[in-house]
């Protein structure tokens, strides 16, 4: 794995989103030897710039340890040990790029082969990810869009959104049906008991995952439509729907869940200490 900075990309040409061009016969190095075989390019983009206000005081939750390593660098290892992934985009908290570039040389093996770039990040996850899809190079046909906050996501996940993008869907997201019945409900600010209004059929339901995948043009133009409409969506996918383009399902897993709150640190590190048990990592 090589960190670099922004600016130093891999390519000369760094672009902003909607630079999906041809692909560039001239690209040398990892990212161009990894994906020479299918001639297609899969980047990742890791929002990490969040400060993780609901898992409690603390440093950001991208740099807090699980089973020693910083949620951050279990999330990249997610992505470079796919090998679908040439190129990482991690977006830090934008006062802590030095201490991301800082971890991920601390605890990079020889053997992970992939670029790992990082970037400062926004005020919220849509304006970190949009400027993480500013720093790919103009060669990267899609991307994964991969919470830093989702660490434990298996590499099939992973593998199988950047297949069903590469095999020509526009727009992909891992998802689980839903356990819980699911209430919609007109929301009181004023700690009020909340009238429902509707139970959506649960069976047509599923709790949507990442990393989502899109071929870089239609996020990139998902991302521009959005800012300049002002509007916000909790996730790039949302983003897309709005275009009018089609969004599809694949199999998401238990162990892609999103650390949010305490109790999910303790369902993480469960799932570290079974994986050391079964597999030795
Ligand atoms: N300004 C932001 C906010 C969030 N994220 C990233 O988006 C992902 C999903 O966000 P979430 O789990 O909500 O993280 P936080 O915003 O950090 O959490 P909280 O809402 O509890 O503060 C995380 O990897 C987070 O680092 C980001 O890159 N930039
Ligand atoms: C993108 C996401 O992880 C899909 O479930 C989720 O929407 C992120 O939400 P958050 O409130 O930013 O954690």
């Amino acid at each position: 794995m090589s960190i670099q900075s922004a600016g130093e990309s891999p390519h000369d040409h760094p672009q902003g989103p909607g630079g999906a061009g041809p692909v560039d016969d001239t690209a040398t190095g990892p990212v161009a030897s990894r994906s020479a075989s299918s001639g297609h390019r899969t980047a990742a983009v890791i929002p990490a710039a969040g400060r993780g206000l609901r898992l409690g005081p603390g440093a950001p939750k991208a740099l807090r340890a699980l089973s020693g390593t910083p949620m951050l660098v279990h999330a990249v290892r997610a992505m470079t040990r796919s090998r679908s992934v040439s190129l990482v985009v991690v977006v830090a908290p934008p006062d802590g790029a030095d201490e991301v570039r800082r971890l991920l040389d601390e605890h990079t093996a020889p053997s992970e082969t992939s670029d790992v770039l990082v970037v400062p990040g926004g005020e919220t996850r849509q304006d970190s990810v949009r400027l993480g899809l500013a720093a790919l190079p103009d060669d990267v046909d899609s991307v994964l869009v991969h919470d830093a906050a989702r660490p434990l996501v298996p590499v099939e996940t992973v593998d199988a959104v950047a297949a069903a993008v590469r095999e020509g869907a526009p727009a992909v997201v891992p998802a689980l049906p839903v356990a819980d019945t699911v209430k919609e409900v007109r929301v009181r600010d004023d700690g009020g008991p909340e009238p429902v209004t509707g139970t959506p059929e649960r069976s047509r339901l599923r709790a949507v995952q990442t990393p989502q995948g899109f071929e870089l043009k239609v996020l990139a133009a998902a991302h521009a439509q959005v800012a300049r409409e002002g509007d916000g969506a909790t996730d790039d996918a949302g983003m897309v729907e709005r275009l009018g383009v089609e969004v599809v399902v694949v199999p998401g897993h238990d162990e892609a869940f999103k650390v949010t709150r305490p109790l999910d640190l303790v369902l993480a590190e469960a799932v570290l200490a079974r994986r050391r048990a079964t597999d030795g990592f």
